[in-house]
Order: C-alpha cells, then structure tokens, then sequence
C-alpha cells in the first residue's frame, strides 16, 4: 500500500540511487540486472542492504550470487517499493521478498530497547496458498534467521498443530508469520494475531494460486476487515501473470514497482521439453519403457489428474518391479509433508503427483487465459497465457477446423471439462490442503513446491491449462540446474479408444495443446520426441498383461489401504516430526500396494531380446543428469547389455 521508510540510512541512500534506476513500472529482463551494484560480486554487493547476519547465513546456505528476481526486488524492496513480481518457477521468489522482509525486521528493532512494548510485535506476514508451502517458506526464511535468532522469530500458524498451540505461539507475537489466508483470518478475529498497529510488510506468494485456491473471500475479508493498518508495504509474487493477480494488485499495492523477471538464454535452455502424440494405451507403454530402461536418469515426478489414476499408475508400475511414492490431496499433510522431504532427500526416485487444480480449473482458466489480455498490462507479451486471438489463430493453423467443426470441438471440450470437474468434486468432496474452509475441492499437491533435484517432468496426463503446464515443468530445472520433461497429448481421434485406463480430461488434450506450445515457445520450444514405435512395440504384450491386473477393484482396495497406512503414520509424523527427524526413516510410502494385482514375477525383468540400443534422442545441453534416455544401462535386471545394443536397432530415431 504506501510504503514505511526504512531505518537504515545506508539502505536508504542505496535503494535511492536503486529506485532511481527504475521506473516504476516496467519490465527488467534478467540481463539488465548490470544496472545493480557491481563493485562487488554476488551477495557481497549487498553489503550495504543486507546486515552481516544475514549475509553469513547465506554463504553459510552456499547461496553465493543472488538470482535475477533477488537482485532487481531486493534493492526496491528495501527502498519500501510495494512489489509485484513474476518470475518462472524455481527462480528464488522466496529470498526475493524474504531478504528485505528479514532487514525491515532486524531495521525496525534496532532503535527499540528490549524492554519497549513495541520491540516485539509481528511486523511480517506471508500468505501462501496451501500448508506445504507454508513449512516451505517457513524453512527458507528460517534459514535465514540462524545467526540472528535471538531477534527474530518465525512462527507458521498453517502448521497442522492444535489451536492452542498456535495461539500460544502467537502470543509470544512472532515478527513474521506464516499462513494461509483462513488461517490468518481465523487467528485476527479470534484476536489471537494482532497486526493492526505493528504490520510492515505483507507478503502473498503464489499470487497467482491464492485466489484459485479457494481463498478468495477469506482474502477480501482479511484485507479489508479493519484488522492491517493503513500503511504497509506489499509483495505479490507469482510464476504467471493471471487475472487473479491484477485483482490483486488492485486490492494491496499502491505504485507498486513491477518486475517481469524474463529467463535469460542460459536459464531458459536449462528446461528442454519434449511431447509425444500417444493413445491412452501408449501412455502406459512408453512410461514402461522409459522407466525400466532407465532412460531417464534420476528423479522424476510424473502427473496425472485424477487420484484413480495415480493408483492405477502406481500398480501399473509395481507389476514391473518400479517402486513409486504418490502425492495427493487425500493424503494426511503430514504424510505429504514426508513424502516430500524423502523425496527430495533421494529416497524415492519416482513421484506420481495428482494435480487436480488443473481438472478444476478447466473451463475457469480457458476464460481466465483469454480475459488476461484485456484486464493485464497491455505491454505484456504474456507467455503463461492464452488470449481470444490465439484462439482465432488456431484454427487458421488447423486446416481441418472449419468453424462448425470447431465450434463442436470447443463444446465437447468445454463439457468434458464440466464433466471431470462435477465428477472430481463429487468424489473429492471438501478435502484441502490448507484453506481450512473447505470451500474448494481440488488442489495442486505439488504446486510451488520446491522438489529437489528432480531431472524429469512427465506429464502423463495433459494439464487443462497452460499455467499449470508452466507450474508443472517448474519442478524441474530449478535454480539453475537443468531438467527435462516430457508430455503426452491424446490426439482427438483416440479420445475414445481405450475406454477403461482413458483419462476423462483427454478430450480436451487437442484444445489446449497448441496453446502450451505456443506459450514454450519463448522458452526454447517443445520439440517432438521421435521414438521407434517398432522398438518399443516388442514391450506392449508386458505392458498389456499388467494392465489387465490393474483393475477397477485393485485400485480401491489400494486407495484405502494406502489412506489407512498413512493415517496412522501421519500420527507418528505429527508427534515425531520436529524433535527425531531421523526416526522417520523406517516410515516408507512405497511399499507394494497391489495385494489384490495379480504380481508376477517374471514381470519385473526384460528379457535381453527385448533390450533395444538406446541412443540419446537429445540430451539437454549441460547435464548428464537430466535427459531422456542416456545411453545404456547395466546388464541385469533393468538395463541392457551394452555390447549387444550395437547390434540393435536405436530405440529413437
Ligand atoms: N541465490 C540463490 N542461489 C542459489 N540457490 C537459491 C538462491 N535463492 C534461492 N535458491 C534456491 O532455489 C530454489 C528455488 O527457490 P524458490 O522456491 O524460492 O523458487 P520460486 O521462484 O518460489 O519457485 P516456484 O514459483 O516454483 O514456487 C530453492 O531450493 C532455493 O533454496
């Protein structure tokens, strides 16, 4: 909203001569980030800005250069610009905003006694949408604080601890809290969380989430209820920039200072995507093949849109001996909290994630990507998002789109959308990850996270909109490391075929397709990954056999077995969690499911006859770590053996 002044003289007359460099509402690709302090490198550039504490517990994070969106927020930010951020996924929005919020704290207690009432108030306030992400930025910004604890609390009140509890901690007014919107509510109007005469800055993360994630009234009535102060300094920070975020906008910040942070060449190459045209069937084929073979390195997290289908994946892949973890929303938070911890720690190389904000938001992201154009920026060359003339330009490109046809298409798509999404709620009911009011069904498990190291996307199921693309290919190549993903989309014709494994969003693959490819293109493109069909063929009887156990019946049992299971983990994990971390270990999420699937053993080996030569279809640029398929495995149980591969045929063309 307006902004406080900072203490700091220094900071000021840094951030000064920083604001002055900037208009107030432009884009600054990364490269422009030449215009910041340059005397010396990396953080130390800051020396000025940030207190030694913090400087330390950075290099002690081995952070040693701030990102492109940290060097352009950090400075206006200081100079107490309210800020509104997009940068792609993975980019370190997090420091960007928890950097200066961090110094405002340690600036605004330095001229106070330790015996003032004032001294210790909340001053900071960080809004994500869902309770991962609370721990998340809870962890980040705790980091931070380790060589200034004694001054500065932390304290995320989403955590699924007893009111009591939280209202305890809250009484000890923390400097910044971390929430969800109903949470925070809950607390100002219980009056357990008091902002009213200490809130300096106001933080909402993911902004172009919050909104879609059911929070939508509880942020009106957090924002307007009489319970922040006039004056505050805000931050929106987002991957994409939606229409969600321009109400926003409107509703918190005041001139705010805007960054469209671009990819710079070398961050934009990291990613290399690829898609295949596939039948449903072939889904489950190539995930087959590419996993046994190994033809991707390390972790990699595959999507799918519906909780079903994660257990039918997950089976699928069991009769082949391929352990996996899944992340959905049925799942207690503790339990997702841990699986995503192991994850990242490397426990698990295979995630099958359920993003269902995508089968939701269907219909609402189609008007969402069209109306941005007219209520954004009209400067903004909005890659994330789709708009009417993009749309008029694809039927130029098909040439089989006449417009009644298309008309047909676009209506057997739009109730395909309205089909999952009143099926999904209805299957769902209210279960969240973090509103705590129930009022929205579906939610991203995986949205915002900060999955570790993870070389591959698969989208085996399409998303529904080109922002949940961009937030699922977020998960891998994150700061700076490289990643591949890999997408199949159903072709129209082939919706229908395959009735049983088909997933019900299928139908809408063909229509929003050419959108997410139009939107890549700024980063680099999808290109088509070439695989010879004849090489993989020699798998589909296997790949058949196995479907055929995975059955309707298999997949309930396994869904509440696996719920049964993690409940009463998810007992042990809330009592254990923060005092023996290490005791956790014994607790797997990946233990074999199929009791009702028919396991056969001989399923879990691929006989040499079938091991093809693999050759690389193309690697991303830098990394050995993270292509499809690398070369040949080992003799034995997954790979093949090298020598004869000679002789063979490449998988790829
Ligand atoms: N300056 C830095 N140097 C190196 N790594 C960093 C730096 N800043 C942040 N990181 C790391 O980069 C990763 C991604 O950061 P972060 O989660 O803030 O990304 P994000 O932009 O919020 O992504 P998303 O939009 O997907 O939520 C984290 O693991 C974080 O610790």
């Amino acid at each position: 909203m307006s902004h406080s002044p900072p203490t700091h003289t220094h900071v000021a007359a840094a951030a000064e001569r920083a604001v002055d460099d900037h208009a107030d509402d432009h884009t600054q690709a990364a490269p422009s980030s030449s215009k910041q302090p340059t005397a010396q490198h990396g953080f130390n550039a800051f020396a000025h800005l940030l207190d030694p504490r913090i400087l330390r517990s950075l290099a002690a994070l081995g952070f040693g250069s701030p990102t492109p969106v940290q060097k352009e927020a950090i400075p206006l930010a200081l100079a107490g610009k309210d800020i509104l951020a997009r940068a792609s996924t993975g980019s370190g929005k997090t420091l960007a905003y928890g950097l200066p919020v961090l110094q405002k704290v340690i600036d605004a207690k330095k001229s106070l006694s330790r015996s003032d009432p004032a001294y210790q108030a909340t001053r900071a306030v960080v809004l994500v949408p869902t309770r991962e992400l609370s721990e998340q930025v809870t962890g980040q910004i705790g980091a931070l604080l380790e060589y200034c604890r004694d001054q500065v609390s932390i304290a995320n009140i989403a955590r699924d601890a007893s009111s009591s509890v939280q209202k305890l901690l809250l009484s000890e007014r923390p400097d910044i809290v971390v929430a969800t919107p109903s949470r925070a509510l809950a607390y100002l109007q219980s009056k357990s969380l008091h902002l009213a005469a200490s809130l300096e800055s106001l933080v909402i993360d993911e902004a172009d989430l919050i909104l879609s994630y059911g929070h939508d009234d509880d942020v009106r009535a957090l924002l307007g209820g009489g319970f922040l102060p006039k004056s505050f300094q805000s931050y929106l920070m987002s991957a994409t920039m939606t229409s969600d975020v321009q109400k926003l906008k409107g509703l918190v910040m005041r001139n705010p200072a805007i960054l469209k942070v671009q990819d710079d060449v070398a961050t934009a190459s990291n990613l290399t995507q690829y898609y295949a045209t596939v039948s449903e069937e072939d889904k489950f084929l190539l995930t087959y093949v590419i996993l046994k073979l190994r033809l991707i390195k390390g972790k990699c997290i595959l999507f799918v849109n519906d909780v079903d289908r994660c257990y039918r994946l997950r089976l699928f892949l069991e009769q082949f001996g391929l352990r996996s973890v899944v992340l959905n929303k049925e799942l207690p938070i503790n339990s997702r909290f841990h699986i995503v911890q192991e994850f990242n720690k490397g426990v698990y190389d295979y995630l099958i994630a359920t993003d269902e904000t995508s089968i939701r938001t269907a219909e609402r992201d189609d008007d969402d990507e069209e109306g941005e154009e007219k209520g954004a920026d009209a400067s903004d060359d909005d890659d994330d998002n789709d708009n009417a003339t993009a749309e008029a330009k694809q039927s130029d490109e098909d040439p089989t789109a006449t417009p009644s046809k298309k008309r047909k298409r676009d209506a057997a798509a739009k109730s395909a959308a309205a089909d999952v999404a009143s099926s999904s709620k209805s299957k769902n009911g209210g279960g969240g990850t973090g509103t705590g009011t129930g009022k929205s069904a579906e939610f991203g498990v995986s949205r915002g996270i900060d999955f570790v190291a993870v070389s591959c996307v698969i989208n085996f199921d399409l998303p529904t909109s080109v922002r949940s693309y961009t937030h699922r290919v977020g998960r891998t190549a994150r700061a700076g490391a490289t990643g591949t993903s890999l997408s199949f989309v159903v072709p129209a014709d082939m919706v229908r075929k395959h009735k049983i494994i088909a997933s019900p969003t299928s139908a809408l693959d063909a229509k929003v397709w050419p959108r997410i490819e139009r939107a890549q293109r700024a980063r680099g493109g999808v290109k088509e990954w070439k695989f010879d069909k004849k090489q993989v063929e020699g798998f589909r009887y296997r790949m058949q056999d196995a479907l055929r156990s995975v059955t309707k019946l298999s997949i309930r049992e396994a869904r509440i077995r696996e719920l049964k299971e993690e409940v009463l983990k998810s007992e042990k994990l809330k009592a254990f969690f923060e005092d023996n971390p290490t005791d956790l270990a014994y607790l797997r999420h990946d233990k074999i499911l199929g009791k009702q699937t028919r396991l056969q053993a001989h399923m879990k080996h691929v006989p040499s006859y079938l091991r093809p030569r693999i050759v690389g279809i193309k690697p991303s640029p830098s990394s050995s770590s993270s292509s499809i398929n690398e070369g040949a495995g080992k003799d034995g149980e997954v790979g093949f053996v090298a020598k004869k591969a000679k002789t063979q045929p490449p998988l790829c063309k």
